[in-house]
């Protein structure tokens, strides 16, 4: 029986109860908001909701681009969340990270259990430092916590020509291949690299069959999800999220390989940085908590050490190629087309989650 160990809280989800729009999004009607007045009322619920000024810029502009490049589990969905998280006191979002220079190519970061992107965005420079002069270097959080996707946590590697790679753990929502209870988290991994032309290539999944943030959308919505997303609470396999999120548990996606996969980024994200494994902590004691308080691993790769003499031509080479044996969609692509119309005609909001913002923001 996969009865998780932790119980993840399934409340202070951006609820759409308004059936009567006529748009055709599951959503309701979607209107069209400019990003940086997106960011800036995001900005202000954060300040609003228990955040340092420093955290709400950080983690307004973060949540802001995700809704930008089209995230759904990950955008302003997560905004209740963030809420209830900082009301619970779970979370401190005035947190001061303590960057350590522990070796020539580690440095080591204590979120002291505030947010993982103002942590990591303190010790960046100083990664890219490291990574090159010394051609690879490596970021090990621990104390942290990341509700986020993982994506602008590497993209911006890419764009300065180096090579990123980074692991997250989260709550325990995934019973591991063959296992009887859930124990990892969602887990996701995220890879970006430079190319000559064009946007950097970058993938950034959960190892889950689903992340955790789409079962709940789907739930909302009312929507069954594939067969091999997860099993109820008796572990048996069941397309109906609801059966998933109370007492059931995700699968991993590929059976062994993604569990495999899954177990590595315990081992990176928490074992490593000195972070709590998915299972290894309770927010038993602050109801309406939904964030993991766990670790991450970063690690950047100078590509003009390495062998080829142009890496960022050789990504060119392998796209091509990619193309020509029949692949059409890279992975980001769909991210980049998203950006490109959020830019040109503002980023697309449902009108009842940009007045459920405008009431966190002013109520
Ligand atoms: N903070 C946390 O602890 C957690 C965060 N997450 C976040 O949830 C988000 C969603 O994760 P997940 O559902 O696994 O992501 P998806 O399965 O939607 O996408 C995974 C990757 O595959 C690419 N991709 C998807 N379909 C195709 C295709 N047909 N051809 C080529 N490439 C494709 C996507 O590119 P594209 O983006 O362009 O679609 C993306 O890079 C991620 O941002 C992740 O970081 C997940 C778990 C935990
Ligand atoms: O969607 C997921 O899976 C998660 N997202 C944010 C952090 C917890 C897991």
């Amino acid at each position: 029986m996969p009865q998780s160990e932790v119980s993840y809280p399934r409340l202070h989800v951006m609820q759409h109860n308004d059936t009567s729009h006529t748009d055709h999004h599951a959503c309701g009607a979607r209107v069209r908001i400019p990003l940086d007045e997106l960011t800036a009322l995001l900005v202000r619920i954060f300040e609003r909701h228990g955040t340092s000024a420093h955290v709400a810029r950080v983690l307004g502009r973060n949540v802001a681009n995700a809704q930008r490049d089209g995230a759904d589990s990950h955008g302003i969905f997560r905004i209740p969340g963030y809420v209830s998280t900082l009301a619970s006191g779970w979370v401190d979002g005035h947190a001061q990270p303590q960057v350590t220079d522990s070796a020539p190519a580690f440095i080591s970061v204590d979120a002291r259990n505030g947010y993982a992107q103002p942590a990591h965005e303190a010790a960046q420079a100083l990664l890219i430092e490291k990574a090159r002069s010394q051609g690879i270097a490596l970021l090990a959080m621990h104390d942290s916590h990341h509700f986020a996707a993982l994506w602008p946590d590497v993209e911006p590697y890419a764009e300065q020509g180096l090579v990123a790679l980074t692991f997250v753990n989260s709550m325990a929502c995934v019973v591991p291949h063959g296992g009887r209870r859930a124990l990892f988290g969602t887990n996701p991994i995220a890879f970006a690299a430079p190319r000559e032309n064009g946007y950097p290539l970058v993938f950034d999944l959960a190892t889950s069959a689903m992340a955790h943030g789409d079962i709940q959308i789907a739930a909302r919505e009312g929507r069954q999800v594939p067969p091999g997303s997860g099993v109820d609470r008796n572990g048996e396999p069941t397309c109906d999220p609801n059966a998933i999120l109370d007492g059931g548990a995700l699968l991993p996606f590929g059976g062994h390989k993604g569990s495999a996969l899954s177990m590595m980024v315990e081992l990176l994200a928490a074992a490593l940085t000195g972070g709590n494994f998915s299972f290894g902590f309770s927010w038993a004691q602050h109801p309406g908590a939904q964030s993991p308080r766990t670790g991450q691993l970063l690690i950047v790769i100078d590509p003009s050490k390495g062998a080829g003499a142009n890496f960022a031509r050789r990504a060119e080479d392998l796209v091509r190629a990619l193309h020509d044996a029949g692949q059409e969609r890279m992975p980001g692509d769909r991210r980049y087309r998203q950006r490109e119309e959020s830019l040109a005609k503002g980023v697309p909001v449902a009108a009842a989650d940009l007045a459920r913002l405008r009431e966190l923001a002013n109520g």
